[in-house]
């Protein structure tokens, strides 16, 4: 027998996603019995499903329907209606009266909230028949009104059972809008399958079944024999784009039996999954003869389950049966169990009465445990913010609170590739002989390094210095720069308690700084040898490292002088992201007018990434690299000529109507193409950076030193880091695409001079022959209402 274990990093301590496991019963037309209910939870599960209406309603539904067609016989033998009178569409239709008692079993019960309403699987929402349709929007505005009336949480609604018919989907589509304002407060969730299994089709009969049966052959002709996997997905979007994303709107996913291709599988994990469905013919048996899931089954339940949100499971017909919960003892009976009955409980370890646990919900429980336990990037605080937007920083403009600095300094990924990067320069710096900035005519050999911080922050960068110093060997003077005043205070304290007072701290915004001085005679100034900075956003350079840099380039020594960072790159790729763009909506909705035209930071999560490796077109792709420092600068020139305090002027005028051009080689502009072979709807534009901080100079062979948020190059370049989240530039409204499309992707990066932004596009051109693109849709041209300030006041 197994012992409790307190090792806390033992297995059994090691936390994983909980699975949250309901039963479903497709032959149950009445809420269960308090003691059915009972009987179900402990069997396994934790919560059912409860029919809204049951037969009887159903049966006086199917008569009404009847006697409205004899009715209509009726107007033609008794009232003599021609047929052309009887096509008149303002002939009164059925009206299905109010719900009785004898109606449905549902009613507002202490556990309504762990019940989840199931809507009537006969109607026909889709149904070509006017009448039908007429009919079974009426029964199902009456169950959701009804079970909104109840208290229910959650309405589960039977999917459409066909797709591809656009007329039947729109009419589903809008009655399923209507619903959402029928129930203001309920979540309605669409049981849809993965894709059109053949051999998995619903099949419970609904009205058209009953009414119009030839309607459903000539549905069973038109099925091709090839199954196209996105019909179900196509099917959705249309309902949700009807529905406007509105967010309580979800998807109940049937995990099917056979487990289709990764680019489905990414599609549904980005879509709002309230629940996974399983039925028994998904299970397969073990040699034990027990039900079990492929690995395939595993491994996708394995990671739906990593969502912010865990999709709840629901079993599907796999028992306790309608027969079983039928002939349950009375209760009190239970209490006293016959000597067989007794016998029998006490072989199965269980008390008399109790059912046995459920097979397929304990085999549920046994891959609970089994799934890979919880990772470092895993941790709660961490799978809060998927999926969660924040606006981008700007350091330049505002002053960081200590608690972001704390933030920062908590992920020790990125300050040990700095410290790698700055010994290495260090070493190199020594290896070459170079000469440094301290010496001077008087001490022509002074081997101390000038190495400055800018934007030091709380300081762990200048501490990482020290330690590449004291690593290598190296005499320096360190330099630390911070405009922000409340930093700045920190830093000093931070000199007196840690640093031994090692490091000169300057109060100033690195571009009006004078430039270090020499120790031996601080009346002169002198140059940096090492410039050490991290002005880095998720999109690279988007917290203006460029401009910052600009601004205190000149003061780097020629030609040795290195700037650490050595470059940075932004990249892109387009991605779908349903929940942003609902979440996106509703801030617009509710006053945050710009919120479409601001790139915001997020722990993207939930996405798919839609386009495809293709050579020549990978699915990140590089935008634009910024590289430092920078071999000519005018301003520089214009300061060695006339001086700093001379304003520079170019006299012209830049890219940008009204501004001089001072800043227009900070300007970038990519135009790139994404290449999709399955058809899909993209939210806007993934953004990533990466950056080289030091590129060796004397072993060509050497890796560089580097940074990367790209999601296919993080674990090989800085595996593990936390301190950026990538950018989302979203889009207002979704932009299909067919299959075979290529998105053309245009972004620049604009500046007047006094402000720098960016602006995207997305064009959608979908290849019509061999040799032939459609161009099949465009983005509108957005602008980033966040415009960063180049000055701070
Ligand atoms: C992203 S933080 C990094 C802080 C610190 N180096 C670290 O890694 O924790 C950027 C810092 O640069 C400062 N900063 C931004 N622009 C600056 C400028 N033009 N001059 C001086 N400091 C600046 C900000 O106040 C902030 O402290």
């Amino acid at each position: 027998m197994s012992q409790g274990n307190l090792n806390p990093i033992a297995d059994s301590f090691e936390n994983r996603p909980s699975f949250y496991i309901g039963q479903h019963d497709s032959h149950r037309y009445d809420v269960l019995t308090d003691d059915q209910y009972t009987h179900v939870l402990t069997s396994g599960f934790q919560y059912v499903t409860a029919p809204i209406t049951n037969r009887h309603f159903f049966q006086r539904v199917v008569s009404l329907y009847k006697n409205y067609l004899k009715e209509r016989e009726q107007w033609v033998s008794e009232r003599g209606l021609t047929p052309t009178q009887l096509a008149n569409p303002s002939l009164p239709p059925p009206i299905i009266p109010t719900l009785t008692d004898e109606d449905t079993s549902l009613s507002p019960c202490s556990h309504i909230g762990s019940l989840i309403a199931y809507s009537s699987p006969w109607i026909d929402l889709c149904s070509p028949d006017p009448t039908i349709a007429s009919i079974s929007r009426q029964v199902f505005n009456i169950e959701v009104a009804y079970a909104n009336f109840c208290g229910a949480r959650t309405i589960m609604v039977p999917g459409p059972r066909q797709d591809g018919d656009s007329c039947g989907i729109v009419q589903y589509a809008r009655a399923i809008l209507e619903a959402l304002q029928v129930a203001p407060r309920v979540n309605i969730v669409i049981h849809l399958p993965m894709y059109r299994e053949p051999g998995l089709e619903e099949k419970a009969q609904t009205l058209s079944d009953i009414f119009n049966p030839q309607n459903g052959e000539k549905e069973d002709a038109k099925k091709s024999k090839e199954i196209d996997i996105f019909t179900v997905w196509d099917s959705w979007n249309t309902i949700r784009s009807v529905c406007n994303y509105n967010v309580r709107l979800f998807v109940a996913l049937r995990i099917p039996r056979r487990v289709p291709e990764k680019t489905l599988q990414e599609r549904w994990f980005s879509e709002p999954l309230h629940f996974l469905t399983i039925g028994k013919n998904t299970f397969q048996q073990n040699r034990a003869g027990h039900p079990a899931l492929s690995r395939h089954h595993q491994d996708m339940i394995n990671r739906y389950m990593r969502l912010k949100v865990t999709p709840w499971l629901i079993l599907c017909d796999v028992g306790p049966s309608a027969e079983e919960l039928a002939s349950l003892p009375d209760s009190k009976d239970a209490e006293f169990p016959s000597l067989a009955e007794a016998a029998k409980a006490t072989k199965g370890n269980r008390k008399p009465h109790q059912p046995s646990i459920n097979a397929y919900a304990a085999y549920m429980r046994y891959l609970e445990r089994q799934q890979p336990p919880y990772s470092n990037m895993e941790t709660p605080a961490l799978i809060q913010f998927q999926d969660w937007l924040q606006p981008p920083l700007q350091p330049l403009a505002d002053n960081l609170e200590s608690a972001t600095y704390e933030v920062f300094e908590g992920d020790p990924v990125k300050y040990d590739q700095y410290e790698k990067a700055i010994t290495e320069a260090m070493a190199e710096w020594k290896e070459l002989k170079k000469p440094t900035s301290s010496a001077t005519p008087s001490n022509p050999k002074s081997d101390e390094l000038i190495v400055t911080v800018a934007g030091a922050g709380r300081g762990p960068l200048v501490t990482r210095v020290l330690r590449a110093a004291a690593k290598t060997n190296t005499r320096v003077q360190v330099w630390a720069l911070e405009k922000n005043q409340d930093a700045y205070v920190y830093l000093l304290r931070k000199n007196k308690q840690d640093w031994n007072n090692q490091v000169t701290v300057v109060k100033t915004d690195m571009r009006g700084w004078e430039g270090p001085r020499l120790r031996d005679d601080p009346s002169a100034l002198t140059k940096v040898d090492i410039l050490v900075s991290e002005l880095l956003g998720s999109f690279g350079d988007n917290e203006l490292s460029p401009e910052c840099l600009d601004g205190i380039q000149h003061h780097l020594a020629r030609p040795h002088g290195i700037s650490i960072p050595h470059s940075y790159t932004a990249h892109l790729s387009p991605i779908s992201t349903p929940k942003l763009y609902a979440d996106i909506s509703g801030r617009v909705a509710t006053g945050d007018v710009n919120a479409f035209m601001t790139p915001w930071v997020v722990r993207l999560f939930a996405i798919d990434y839609v386009a495809q490796h293709v050579p020549g077109h990978p699915r990140f792709q590089q935008a634009w690299e910024f590289v430092h420092p920078v071999g000519v600068s005018r301003i520089d020139d214009f300061a060695d000529v006339h001086g700093k305090a001379a304003r520079y002027a170019t006299g012209g005028v830049g890219a940008m109507a009204g501004s001089a051009g001072s800043n227009d080689h900070n300007t970038r502009h990519c135009h790139l193409t994404f290449v999709c072979p399955t058809r899909g709807v993209i939210h806007g534009l993934a953004g990533f950076f990466e950056s080289v901080l030091y590129a060796s100079q004397t072993d060509t062979g050497k890796e560089p030193v580097e940074i990367s948020i790209l999601p296919d190059q993080i674990d090989r370049k800085s595996k593990d880091m936390i301190s950026w989240f990538p950018i989302f530039f979203p889009l207002k409204t979704p932009l299909y695409f067919p299959q075979d499309s290529e998105l053309e992707v245009s972004m620049w990066r604009q500046t007047d001079d006094s402000k720098v932004w960016y602006e995207w596009l997305v064009e959608v051109y979908a290849w019509v022959g061999p040799k032939t693109r459609m161009k099949v849709g465009s983005s509108e041209l957005h602008s980033s209402h966040l415009r960063k300030r180049l000055s701070n006041n």
